[in-house]
């Protein structure tokens, strides 16, 4: 299973770049801008990646994006992240960034962004990688400062393809970004957003009632609402779950208890996805793996993965077609 899995070919839709700072890279971008960081080795750094909620994760999380500076800094994050596609074939990736995790501390929009999108590009004529880029804005943050960053996007909208909301669900609803949404919406942009996460699963239908989503990040508290699960499967609104990240923030106690596959049997469309591989124990293999070793699951449910994030991904209809068809034939030659 594990050979079967390594191989499949994936798309990733719910991953945060900066949730992909590595520690070795975290130290080498340290001394190369010459800032502190409060830890002394590795070692140090992965002992202090053990969290008890969201929020103990986002501490740490926006302290470690304190080390990148420079555009070139943005562009190893990113590239880094490529290579770790390449390992786990993935041919499509989704990427979200936090512009105001940077602009907060005086890096400049057109810094972060040309980093990344020079990646991101060169992901594509060198490994074969797709990909679209995702700003996110910051929940904590207030609306002043969404419509500010909404404002410095619109200069690279040849680069972005959606706007989404993550940081802190609890005390930031998805009503607080309403009228935000509805200006990126007329810009072009297509939404998505955190929602269900640690918050209950009223955020999720008021994400998709006010924010008109395109799909849901995490969306796992879905459960508590059946009706919502009825609407969700009905009209194929699709999760973009992450299971070792929901494990690590103690969102289930254990593997076993996810709802992934529940929700995968009842027909949701559920994807699986790293989040913040960094922080959370691995990359998209890491996640297949940690699901199929708690869940009985036969290979073309395992596909079905792939299948779900094809059809939830933001390519046009010829690109969902051809890589419909590398999955078949894949699952096909292996079943
Ligand atoms: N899992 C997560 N939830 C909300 N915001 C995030 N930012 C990075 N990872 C996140
Ligand atoms: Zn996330």
């Amino acid at each position: 299973m594990k050979e079967f899995i390594q191989s499949l070919p994936k798309v990733e839709l719910h991953l945060h770049l900066e949730g992909t700072l590595e520690p070795e890279l975290m130290f080498e971008l340290a001394k190369r801008n010459h800032i502190d960081i409060p830890f002394n080795s590795i070692a140090e750094v992965r002992g202090a990646y053990s969290f008890h909620n969201l929020q103990s994760f986002l501490d740490i999380y926006f302290q470690g994006a304190n080390v990148l500076i420079n555009e070139q800094d943005f562009f190893d994050l990113t590239w880094a992240y490529l290579l770790r596609c390449q390992d786990d074939n993935v041919l499509h990736t989704e990427v979200f960034f936090d512009p105001q995790t940077h602009t907060e501390r005086g890096i400049s929009f057109e810094t972060v962004i040309n980093g990344i999108h020079r990646a991101l590009v060169q992901g594509t004529t060198e490994l074969g990688i797709s990909s679209k880029l995702i700003m996110c804005f910051l929940r904590h943050l207030d609306e002043e400062s969404a419509f500010k960053t909404l404002q410095q996007a619109q200069r690279h909208q040849d680069k972005i393809v959606a706007v989404g909301l993550d940081s802190s669900e609890i005390g930031h609803p998805p009503a607080k970004f309403e009228r935000v949404f509805k200006q990126a919406i007329n810009l072009g942009f297509l939404t998505v957003a955190h929602a269900g996460e640690e918050g209950e699963a009223s955020n999720i239908s008021e994400a998709l009632n006010l924010l008109k989503i395109s799909r849901i990040d995490h969306g796992v508290r879905c459960s508590e609402d059946e009706e919502l699960v009825k609407q969700l499967v009905r009209e194929r609104i699709p999760l973009t779950v992450c299971p070792l990240s929901n494990i690590k923030l103690k969102v289930f106690d254990s593997m076993e208890q996810h709802n992934i596959v529940d929700l995968l049997r009842r027909g949701v469309c559920v994807t699986i996805n790293s989040d913040d591989p960094a922080y959370f124990g691995g990359y998209m293999v890491n996640n297949f793996l940690a699901v199929v070793n708690a869940h009985p699951i036969n290979k073309a449910e395992i596909a079905q993965f792939t299948f779900n994030a094809i059809e939830a991904s933001f390519v046009n209809k010829h690109e969902k077609e051809r890589l419909r068809k590398v999955t078949q034939r894949y699952l096909n030659l292996y079943q």
